[in-house]
Parts: C-alpha cells; sequence; structure tokens
C-alpha cells in the first residue's frame, strides 16, 4: 500500500478541522458555602491571625477594605481550620504542606460543582466532552485536579486534559484561547474549561513590611467557573452564548517586576505594584485597538465589556482611560462586589453574569443587546489576555 500524497494528507487535514468559530455552550459557577462581609473582614483577620495588637496595621487594613467595594468573599478557610493549623497564620511561616494537604481536595469537588451546572445547561450526555482544561494557582500536584475531576464527574478516560497550574488572573483568558484553538482544529470535540481558585493557598497573616500582600489580603475570594465550547453545534439541543472570535495574548512593555507571584515553603506569595491600575489603564488603548480594530470597530462604548475584576482602581482607572459610560463595567464590578477577586476564574463569573442580567432584562442579545464584545484579562507580566465576543440572541435560547 502507498503512503498518502500530500494533496491526500492536506484532505485529512481539512476532515480534522472544524468549521465555524468556537462557541461558548454553558456557563456554570461554584463558590464554598462559608463567606465573610468586608466590613467583618479587618476583625475577623486580625484575630485569626493573633495580631491585633498592631493597631495601626489594622486600621490602614480597614481603610483599604472599605476602598475595595468589595461587599463578602466566600471562603473554604474557616476560623476552626486555621485554628487548627497555626502555621497558616503566622507571618511567612513553612506552611506549603498544610495548603496543599487542605486544599487538594477540595480543588477538584469546587470545580466539579461549576461544571456539573454547565454540563446540566449544556444538555449533551457527558461522554460527549473530548477536552478538558483545568486551570488553578491554588496548588501544583499530579496527578493534577485535572485527573482528579475528570474521576469525580465520570470523563471519558480517553479525554484529552490540560492542566495549567499557577497562571493567576490571565488564566481564564489563556484557557478559552486554548479552548477555541482545540475546537477549530478537532472536528466535533466539546471542551469544558474549569478555573477553581480557594485563596487558602495566598492567605498571609499582616506584616508592616509587607502592604502588597495587605493589600492581597483585602482583594482574593475562592470560586470555580465552568464554561463548555465547541464548534459545529447540535443546534436541537445546544444554545449558542457567545462566539469566540479571536483570542491573543500581549505583554505591557516595562512591567515584568509589577506583579510577581511565587509558590514559596510559605504558599503563595505576591508583589502588588501600587501602579498596576494606572499601567493596565495607559496600555489597555493599544491592545484594543490591535484586537477589535480589524473588524472597523473604534468606539469602545459599542462594545460589551468583560474585564477581570483585579481591584477597583483597575476598573475606575480603566473606565476612565477608555471613556467608557458609567454602566460598561456593570458586570465586573457586580462580581468584584460579590465575590472579589477570583483570579482565572472572574472572568467566567463576569461573563455569566452578563448573560444571566441580559436575559433577565430582556436585552436582545447575551452581550447586554450588544453584538461585539471583549472579555480583558490581567495577570503577572504584565500580560493581558484579550478574547474578542460576539453575542448571540437571547430569543434563540
Ligand atoms: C493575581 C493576578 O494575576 C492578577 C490580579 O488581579 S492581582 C491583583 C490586582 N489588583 C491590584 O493591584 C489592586 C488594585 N488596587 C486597588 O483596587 C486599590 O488601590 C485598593 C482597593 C487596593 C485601594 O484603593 P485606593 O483607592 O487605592 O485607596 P487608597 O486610599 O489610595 O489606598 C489605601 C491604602 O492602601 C495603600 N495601597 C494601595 N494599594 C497598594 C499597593 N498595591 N501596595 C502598597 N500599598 C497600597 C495606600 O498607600 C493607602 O495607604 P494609607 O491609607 O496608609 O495612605
Amino acid at each position: 500500500m502507498s503512503l498518502p500524497t500530500l494533496v491526500e494528507r492536506e484532505n485529512i487535514q481539512d476532515m480534522q478541522r472544524a468549521e465555524g468559530l468556537a462557541t461558548i455552550l454553558a456557563i456554570g459557577t461554584a463558590v464554598p458555602p462559608n463567606y465573610i462581609f468586608q466590613t467583618h473582614y479587618p476583625d475577623y483577620y486580625f484575630r485569626v491571625t493573633n495580631s491585633e495588637h498592631m493597631v495601626d496595621l489594622k486600621d490602614k487594613f480597614k481603610r483599604i477594605c472599605d476602598r475595595t467595594l468589595i461587599k463578602k468573599r466566600h471562603f473554604f478557610l474557616t476560623e476552626d481550620i486555621l485554628k487548627e493549623n497555626p502555621n497558616m497564620c503566622e507571618y511567612m511561616a513553612p506552611s506549603l504542606n498544610t495548603r496543599h494537604d487542605l486544599v487538594l481536595n477540595e480543588l477538584p469537588k469546587l470545580g466539579k460543582e461549576a461544571a456539573t451546572k454547565a454540563i446540566t445547561e449544556w444538555g449533551l450526555p457527558i461522554s460527549k466532552i473530548t477536552h478538558l482544561i483545568f486551570c488553578t494557582t491554588t496548588c501544583i500536584d499530579m496527578p493534577g485536579a485535572d485527573y482528579h475531576l475528570t474521576n469525580l464527574l465520570g470523563l471519558s478516560p480517553s479525554v484529552k486534559r490540560f492542566m495549567m497550574f499557577h497562571q493567576a488572573c490571565s488564566g481564564g483568558g489563556m484557557a478559552l484561547r486554548l479552548a477555541k484553538d482545540l475546537c477549530e482544529n478537532n472536528k466535533g470535540s466539546r471542551v469544558l474549561v474549569v478555573c477553581a481558585e480557594i485563596s487558602a493557598a495566598y492567605f498571609h497573616a499582616p506584616n508592616e513590611n509587607d502592604i502588597d500582600s495587605l493589600v492581597g489580603q483585602s482583594l482574593f475570594g475562592d470560586g470555580a467557573g465552568a464554561i463548555i465550547v465547541g464548534s459545529e453545534l447540535d443546534v436541537l439541543i445546544e444554545h449558542p452564548l457567545f462566539e469566540i472570535v479571536t483570542a491573543t495574548q500581549s505583554i505591557i512593555p516595562n512591567t515584568e517586576n509589577a506583579l510577581t507571584i511565587h509558590l514559596r515553603e510559605a504558599g503563595v506569595t505576591f508583589n502588588l505594584h501600587k501602579d498596576i491600575p494606572k499601567m493596565i489603564s495607559e496600555n489597555i488603548e493599544d491592545v484594543l485597538v490591535d484586537a477589535v480594530s480589524p473588524f472597523g470597530i473604534s468606539d469602545w462604548n459599542s462594545l460589551f465589556w468583560v474585564v477581570h475584576p483585579g481591584g477597583r482602581a483597575i476598573l475606575d482607572r480603566l473606565e476612565v482611560k477608555v471613556r467608557l459610560g458609567e454602566e460598561k463595567l456593570r458586570a465586573s464590578r457586580h462580581v468584584l462586589s460579590e465575590y472579589g477577586n477570583l483570579a482565572s476564574a472572574s472572568v467566567l463569573f463576569v461573563i455569566e453574569e452578563m448573560r444571566k442580567t441580559s436575559i433577565q432584562e430582556g436585552k436582545k442579545s447575551t452581550g447586554e443587546g450588544l453584538d461585539w464584545g471583549v472579555l480583558l484579562g490581567f495577570g503577572p507580566g504584565l500580560t493581558v489576555e484579550t478574547v474578542v465576543l460576539c453575542s448571540l440572541p437571547v430569543s434563540a435560547l
């Protein structure tokens, strides 16, 4: 038998590719039941870390918490768990083993809760999931959370798994970028994306010489988001929510040390430069021009916006810089207020919030009635993940 010719090989490649854009087909989110109101958090945090004597630092922390515009955050960690694990409450004490042991089982379970909601909404049998992408900054272990989630959900043992460790807040956009490539290049594929974060990895006691870390303690919460992506839909069962038009990544010049995240014996530590909001806002217009001007769009207010709610100041500065109407970042501000910064999972919560309110408010499309939108994730680097989306008619849902 002769080997396939070049033409025949190209035909094989064509047959392997899907037609049409990768499309978001379902979304699910989950949070741990335990939550703390932000107004109560300074008292709680300084009490559980035995830091009540740091009166001035606590006052500063209260000021920071007030300025976050976060209402509440959900946490797997409880006061009882922290009492049983005092090394987590001592500033930078070796505690990586403790943190990993606590989180290892919980992370796939939280991911399962979000994924189950997405799979139920999607409507096809679970055996149709061909790929799984699991993204977390919370713990590094093998076999990873992708493997455990495969077992918990009962996915096929031949599901093709991708484990994305330690990608922080740009991880959600990155996972969507990978899902798009997988769907469009593998006919018939259905990709389950799960981003799950448990902030126990980066809970640290206060220290007056580490205000970056203190700022982080006012921001991060726990949550998991799941999305199913596919091309060439089964239109009788599947309901498209958003098309993924393009997905790109860029580095903001000269910001290498602005946001760094490290895995240490004390858990995940981070440095947050005070100027992160300024650095993002001053560069975002260039990113937008690259991403959406090829489609003839230059009016940023004609887009719907799914922005990673990294902190109130990031949203405020971006809104001013690109002259957005005050309602444009409503979904991002809502997620920040209700859950805090959920790192990689945040953008999935924002897109879920956008589709939910678009339906509730009788808008014509899933993107607040608009056709084109942009999803922005920000992570260490500073790295920006930009996903251009098209919304779809609500009437078809
Ligand atoms: C994990 C990832 O990959 C991506 C991420 O999302 S990382 C997280 C990104 N988020 C951020 O960087 C936070 C952005 N910042 C903010 O949202 C706001 O600055 C904030 C809510 C934290 C505070 O609000 P604000 O309007 O700046 O309040 P402001 O009154 O100026 O600051 C409060 C105090 O915090 C201090 N502060 C604020 N940000 C600081 C920072 N990054 N480092 C050190 N100190 C900081 C201020 O100096 C001030 O101290 P005093 O009260 O003693 O003067």
